[in-house]
């Protein structure tokens, strides 16, 4: 990996701070138009986590510490405590955008750690806290990318799901950084990818994404993933995570639970790759994690076209948990997990 030209492989950044203002790549105009989105002050961060315009597990922590920024130009306080009290609604706004994936609960909570630890210099220690968040997920990517790779005999195909790519964190991805990673090294020929129904990150975000390094992945309908793993098609499912509990158990974009099902049944590896910031050991076991469910509209309509009949009803769950024993490898930036399960978690993280 000494020789890999990052550039080359990871030109896409969804958040970019100017100084005063936070500009977030609008991901539900992706493919057809690249726009950002101004947010001048937290309220509009926190709109924009919980409208998708940023999305993916790291992607929402680093926005989210942004949005403390932000929301800190609206206080005067003399020390990180004091102003940490008045903050508290911004961080409870902001850490309510979204409910599953604990990145974002974990990225306040290190914006919260640094005020109490900052005196009157609060405001720049905010500052400094948010820009490490962005450029540790950065690093952690890389490190992943490199000791997911290295998992992936050479000559590999693989099936990813969702969108888990510089979109989706600070950058370089996470099961994305893996497949980046992979085919530079020649391990990994072949890439499909999962359209990611109903919102389409898939199809929409990460086709376009490996596009932009010159990386042109296949793109399935996830109802065909069963069929492309008994054709022997794929020895590798690759995905990120949303969270990932002390036993191992994780929680992803609908669709992961049944990829792993499969995969299992069909002999194909599966590969959890995610920061070290997805892990969370208070979460005993996915039972206990929070799914997020969106407006039942959006399944009502395919770019803007209505598909379904009118006045009819739909459940859309966004995430599911795929059991820590359907799970072959966790891969963080800390290292490779074979097998994952509570012992193996605790030795890990604990
Ligand atoms: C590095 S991203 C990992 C996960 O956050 C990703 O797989 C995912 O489920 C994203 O869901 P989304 O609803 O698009 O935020």
């Amino acid at each position: 990996m000494e020789a890999f030209d990052f550039d080359r492989y990871d030109r896409v950044r969804p958040i970019r701070w100017t100084g005063d203002a936070l500009e977030l790549l609008d991901q539900r105009k992706l493919p057809f138009a690249v726009d950002y989105v101004h947010c001048g002050d937290y309220a509009a961060v926190a709109d924009a986590i919980a409208n998708l315009t940023v999305r993916g597990a790291p992607a929402i922590g680093i926005a989210a510490a942004w949005g403390a920024v932000l929301a800190a130009r609206e206080v005067e306080a003399d020390t990180g405590a004091q102003a940490l009290e008045r903050l508290e609604p911004a961080f409870q706004r902001l850490n309510a955008a979204r409910p599953t994936a604990v990145n974002l609960a974990w990225a306040l909570a290190r914006m919260r750690r640094a005020l109490l630890d900052a005196g009157a210099g609060w405001r720049e220690a905010l500052l400094r806290e948010a820009e490490t968040i962005a450029t540790e997920d950065l690093a952690a990517n890389r490190r992943m990318g490199a000791l997911g790779a290295s998992m992936i005999e050479p000559g590999s195909r693989v099936l990813t799901h969702c969108n888990t790519g510089s979109l989706a964190t600070a950058g370089f991805g996470t099961a994305l950084g893996v497949i980046r990673a992979g085919v530079a090294q020649g391990r990994i020929d072949k890439v499909f990818a999962g359209e990611t129904r109903p919102w389409l990150q898939g199809a929409r975000l990460t086709v376009w994404e490996l596009q932009q390094d010159g990386i042109l992945p296949t793109l399935i309908a996830d109802a065909a993933a069963a069929h492309l793993m008994r054709t022997g098609e794929v020895q590798w499912v690759i995905v990120g995570a949303d969270r990932i509990c002390a036993n191992g158990d994780t929680a992803n974009k609908i669709g992961t639970y049944q990829l792993a099902i499969a995969a299992r049944h069909h002999g194909v590896k599966f590969m959890v790759a995610a920061p070290s910031s997805t892990v969370d050991l208070e979460t005993p076991s996915g039972d206990a994690i929070h799914i997020e469910e969106r407006e039942p509209t959006e399944l009502f309509h395919i770019g803007g076209v209505r598909t379904a009949a009118e006045e009819i009803e739909a459940w859309n769950p966004v995430f599911d948990v795929t059991p820590h024993e359907l799970i072959d490898v966790i891969v963080t930036e800390r290292g490779i997990i074979e097998r994952p399960d509570e012992a193996a978690m605790r030795a890990a993280f604990g």
